[in-house]
Parts: structure tokens; C-alpha cells; sequence
């Protein structure tokens, strides 16, 4: 029996389905706690195969594949630190998302999870087969309690590991970030340490997947509730604990990390699932459509961050509306972050659309039609740099607009990926106010201001007419994100968002709005998940939908 242990918690960035790779990941994370003295290193859910995996679960070929890199990976311990990783694992049959330990040259222990969630973004009910509540896994004579992520969420699995005897509960995970999730993780763990006295050991993946992003926020909490380790957020790192068993259980040691604003996190989440999703798909970069404007200014600021300035080009695409505020705006702000910006003026597709369409518009008044053209002349020319270059197109919309469908369908909607989509205008304007001031670890940009203060306290505009501006199709800001909290976020009934305070009527045509542009945001890129409701898997509304009642 052991009475000091060495574990490294392995805060990994691992791609979905690149096995290889993954394990290379694995490899080199392992050598480093090597160097470290631990006998133990842990790493977070699935980073075998990565998180989440969806329906390749299904695939036998990738099942295959994974089980092969979990054997030969568990060759390689006949000496060193052994592993608790994470991996797809058939057994009679039936296939688990389970942890397993290698340990002097094979599989030592195998525990597959127990809760699989099946609500919000996760699905897994749809590929996994839940497993048994486990028993501790017996390690260098210390009893290891293995709870697979959702398995923390529920007080049943540690509490049968610490009745069959656990000392130390570890929890490998895929714990995908939101805005205050942090402290609802260190809740449950605190919990489960409370109701069985033994310290907890929360392991998470880092970096992007589609619509998620993983903050990684690795900790330890002790028998006493206390956080006495913590990783860095956003960054792959492998930290060293130091374990001794004492009289009343057993006392870690660890490196500390600083604390992280709200705010910091949220942009952080945008820069880290868009640098992940550009690389990870392998685009050589990204274009934008820079309009002066506060959501293109955020955007192309998350993009230089997180790519560098030389992967983000910038086009200004003036029409007669376009303000010479405008022009200045996009201009400094190409200054500012040192991107490349061309100026493409779309008059002249305006000028062809209404010749080409005057014969079928003859009689009609100009009214949205020729809006909606010159948002799709632009997207059309964004697409076609697109397609000439090869760099992705950022969609610009923010979670406000996307909720009342103000945005054009083929025009500003058009893109592969969105940074906004799950981030309310009011909150736009308190991120770019903060990057101008803080420029978070990692980002790439520049350390003061990224874009004048004049694109964050002018009054947004579509400039797709004279004098417009977003105020006079929407409620202000502050009002509509209110309302639209409460009807996503807290899916409340139209009386509970007007007992909260905000005017009837107005409640009520927000409601309306949100209901009726379900089919855009069908149509819509995908985006990073900031909020605890993002837009897509997350909130699954029917688009042909006659049910009003809830109003
Ligand atoms: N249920 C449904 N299923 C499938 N398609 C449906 C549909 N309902 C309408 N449609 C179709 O959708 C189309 C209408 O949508 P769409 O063409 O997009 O046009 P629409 O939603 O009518 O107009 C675009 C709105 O976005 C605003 N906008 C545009 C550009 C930028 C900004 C900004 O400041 O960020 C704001 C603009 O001021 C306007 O209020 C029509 O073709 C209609 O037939
Ligand atoms: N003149 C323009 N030049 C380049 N891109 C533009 C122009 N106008 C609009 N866009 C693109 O279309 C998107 C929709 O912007 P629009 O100006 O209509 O309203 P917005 O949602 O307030 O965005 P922004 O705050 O960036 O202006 C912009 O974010 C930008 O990417
Ligand atoms: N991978 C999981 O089991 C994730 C579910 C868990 N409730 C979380 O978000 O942390």
C-alpha cells in the first residue's frame, strides 16, 4: 500500500476522429509526466476518439480503430506512468464510453459510464449502452473511484465507489463550456466530496469541436471542499499533484491558476472555437465582410486573435448608403488589427439586379427586395473571394438578430461558421469595450484597442436604405436581449417575461419573431455555444408550428 502518489491531470486538445493524432496527443502529454515523477496520468472523456464523437460511434471501422490505439498504447506501459484514458469500448456486443487504465503493458481496468446525457447538446443515449454503477479500480494498492462526467452530475455512482471503498474519485471529462458553468462543476464536485468524504479529481478536454468549445478549467477539490489545484482555462497544459495519505484521508498538492472574468471567458470561448474550427478544418483563413459596424468589428477582432492578422481579410463593400462614418470606421479598425482590407463597392450589382429584374418589378414600389440584394450582393462577392482563395467566410449575425430573424437569408446569413450566434448584441457591446482594454493569454491581436470608440457608441445601422437604423424594425437592446433571455434562456411563458417587467405588447411580438424565423435559423451557420440555450441541437423547435397557446 502506497502512501504518497504522483498524479498529472492532462489537459488536452484532442480532434474528433484523428485517432492518430489523438494519440500522439497522448504520447507526449504522457512523456511530460514522466519527467514530472507522476504515477498516474489522467486525461479527460473519449480523448482517444475525442469529444463529442456522435454518430461514429456507429462506425465498427472507428471503433476498430480507437480499441487498436488503446491497446497499443497501453503497450507502452510496461514502464513508466500508467494512463486513465478515455475510449469507445465494445463489450458483448454492446458499445460504452468508458475509462480505462493502462498499466504495465495492458488494460488494466476498464469502467464504462453510467449516466449517459441525453439532453441540451448531448445525444449519447443514441450511441453509448450505459454500464453498470462501478466499483474503485485498485492502483499501486490505492482504491481509485472512476466516475465518467455526467457521472459527477448525480450523487448514486460516488456514493456506491465510496461505500465499496474509494479513496480518491477521478472524473475524466467532456464538459463543454458556458458562461458561470465553471461554478456548477465545482458544486457538484462539491457535493459529491461532502457526501463522501474523499477528495475529487475533475480532468476536461480544451479547445473546439463544431458548435462546442471546451474550456479545459481542470481542478482538484480536497475532503474539505477546497479547491486546492486548478488548471489554466483555454490552454492544453499537464500539471503535477502530489498525493499523501494522511489520518483523515488524503491531502493534494498542486499548482494554482488565476481567476478568469465572465467576460474574458466568453470572448475566450469565441477565439478558441473559431481558431479550432478554421484549423482543425484546415482553412488557410478567414474572409469578412468589415462594415464599420460593431458586430464586424467583435468578429474580425475574435479572428485576429485567435488566427493571426495575416489569416483574416477584411472587405469593405460600400453601397450609395454607406456613410463615410462608415468608411473611417472600417478603415481604422483594418488599422487597428493590421488586417488586410479591400474595398469592393456593390453598386454595380445593384445597378444590374434592377435592370435584370425591372421587366418582372415594373409597377412595384422598392421596399425589402432591394435590401435583401444588396445584403446578398455581398454575400455573393464574400463567397466568390471565398471560392477563388480558399478562406472561410465568418458570418457576422449576433444571437439578437439570429433570434428575431434580422438578418438575409443567402445575404448576411451567408458563411461557414458564425462567432455571434450565441452571443446577445447588449453582450457585444460589453466584449468590445473589454477587448479594447484586455487582451486575454493566447490572442494574437494587438494589446490595446482593436476598433475606435465611436463603432461601439454609435447607434447600429443596416445602411441598407438612408437614415436606418436597427432601432426601427427591433425594441432597443437592452429590452429585446431581456426578453429574449427569458423566452430562451429561461423558457418562460409570455406572462412570466411581463411579470419580470417588460411591456406586453412588446413581449409579445418578440415572441412572435422569435417563433417565425425558426427557418432561418435552420439555414444558419453553425456557431460556438457561449449561453446555457445556444441556437441549433440545443433548442429544437418545429419551424411549421401552429401552437400559440403558450402565450
Ligand atoms: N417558414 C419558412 N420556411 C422557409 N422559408 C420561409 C419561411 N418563411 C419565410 N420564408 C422565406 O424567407 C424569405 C424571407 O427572408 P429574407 O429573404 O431573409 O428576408 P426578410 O426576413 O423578409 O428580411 C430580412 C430582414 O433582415 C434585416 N437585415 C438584413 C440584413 C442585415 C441586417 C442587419 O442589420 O444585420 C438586417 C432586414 O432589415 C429585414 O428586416 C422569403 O423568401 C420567404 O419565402
Ligand atoms: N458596407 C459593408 N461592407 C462590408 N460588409 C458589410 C457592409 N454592410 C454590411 N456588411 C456585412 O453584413 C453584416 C450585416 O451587417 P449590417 O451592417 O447590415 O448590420 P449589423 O448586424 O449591425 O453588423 P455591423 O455591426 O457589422 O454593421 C455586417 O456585419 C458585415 O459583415
Ligand atoms: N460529457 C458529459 O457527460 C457532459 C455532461 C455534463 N453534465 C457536463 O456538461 O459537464
Amino acid at each position: 500500500m502506497s502512501d504518497t502518489l504522483s498524479i498529472a491531470l492532462a489537459q488536452i486538445n484532442p480532434v474528433v476522429g484523428d485517432v492518430a493524432g489523438n494519440a500522439r496527443l497522448i504520447r507526449d502529454a504522457r512523456a511530460k509526466a514522466a519527467e514530472m515523477g507522476a504515477d498516474l496520468v489522467v486525461f479527460g472523456e473519449l480523448c482517444v476518439c475525442g469529444y463529442p464523437p456522435e454518430d461514429l460511434v456507429l462506425k465498427g471501422a472507428f471503433l476498430d480503430a480507437c480499441e487498436e490505439v488503446v491497446h497499443q498504447l497501453a503497450a507502452e506501459t510496461v514502464t513508466g506512468p500508467a494512463m486513465l484514458i478515455g475510449s469507445p469500448w465494445r463489450m458483448t456486443d454492446r458499445t460504452h464510453n468508458a475509462a480505462l487504465l493502462l498499466d504495465h503493458g495492458r488494460v488494466a481496468a476498464t469502467r464504462l459510464k453510467h449516466h449517459l446525457p441525453n439532453y441540451g447538446v448531448f445525444d449519447e443515449a443514441r450511441v453509448f449502452t450505459p454500464g453498470p454503477s462501478p466499483g474503485p479500480i485498485s492502483f499501486r494498492g490505492v482504491r481509485l473511484g472512476v466516475l465518467i462526467c455526467e457521472d459527477m452530475w448525480f450523487a448514486d455512482v460516488a456514493e456506491t465507489l465510496g461505500e465499496s471503498g474509494a479513496e480518491i474519485l477521478v472524473v475524466p471529462n467532456g464538459s463543454p463550456f458556458e458562461a458561470d458553468k465553471a461554478g456548477i462543476r465545482q458544486e457538484h464536485a462539491r457535493n459529491r466530496v461532502a457526501e463522501t468524504g474523499l477528495p475529487l479529481i475533475y480532468v476536461n478536454q480544451v479547445g473546439g469541436q463544431d458548435e462546442l468549445v471546451f474550456d479545459g478549467a481542470s481542478f482538484v477539490v480536497n475532503t474539505k471542499g477546497e479547491v486546492v489545484c486548478d488548471l489554466a482555462p483555454w490552454a492544453s497544459e499537464v500539471v503535477l499533484t502530489r498525493w499523501t495519505r494522511e489520518a483523515d484521508g488524503w491531502n493534494c498538492e498542486g499548482p494554482r491558476a488565476k481567476p478568469v472574468s465572465r467576460l474574458e471567458g466568453i470572448y475566450q470561448a469565441m477565439v478558441v472555437g473559431l481558431r479550432d474550427y478554421v484549423t482543425k478544418n484546415r482553412f488557410p483563413g478567414v474572409v469578412l465582410g468589415l462594415s464599420g459596424g460593431i458586430d464586424s468589428a467583435i468578429c474580425a477582432a475574435v479572428a485576429v486573435d485567435a488566427l493571426g492578422a495575416d489569416k483574416v481579410w477584411c472587405v469593405m463593400m460600400p453601397s450609395p448608403y454607406t456613410s463615410t462614418e462608415s468608411l473611417e470606421d472600417a478603415a481604422a479598425i483594418a488599422r487597428l488589427l493590421n488586417v488586410r482590407l479591400d474595398t469592393v463597392t456593390i453598386g454595380p450589382a445593384m445597378a444590374a439586379f434592377d435592370t435584370m429584374l425591372a421587366p418582372l418589378f415594373a409597377g412595384r414600389e422598392a421596399d425589402i427586395t432591394e435590401e435583401n440584394l444588396q445584403s446578398r450582393a455581398r454575400g455573393m462577392t464574400l463567397m466568390g473571394i471565398s471560392n477563388k482563395y480558399g478562406p472561410m467566410v465568418l458570418s457576422t449575425g449576433n444571437k439578437s438578430e439570429m433570434s428575431c430573424g434580422y438578418a438575409t437569408l443567402y445575404g448576411d446569413m451567408c458563411g461557414g461558421y458564425a462567432v455571434l450566434k450565441d452571443v446577445y448584441k447588449t453582450t457585444v457591446f460589453a466584449l468590445s469595450s473589454w477587448r479594447n482594454h484586455h487582451r486575454p493569454p493566447g490572442c494574437l491581436g494587438p494589446e490595446g484597442m482593436v476598433m475606435p470608440d465611436r463603432v461601439i457608441t454609435k447607434p447600429p445601422s443596416a445602411e441598407l436604405k438612408p437614415n436606418q437604423t436597427d432601432q426601427d424594425t427591433l425594441p432597443p437592446y437592452d429590452e429585446l436581449d431581456g426578453i429574449l433571455e427569458c423566452l430562451i434562456e429561461g423558457e418562460m411563458s409570455v406572462p412570466e417575461v411581463v411579470a419580470k417587467g417588460f411591456d406586453d405588447a412588446v413581449v409579445r411580438r418578440v415572441w412572435r419573431m422569435l417563433d417565425r424565423a425558426e427557418y432561418k435559423r435552420r439555414q444558419a451557420p453553425p456557431g460556438v455555444k457561449v449561453s446555457s440555450r445556444s441556437f441549433g441541437r440545443e433548442r429544437r423547435y418545429p419551424i411549421t408550428n401552429a401552437f400559440t397557446s403558450i402565450i
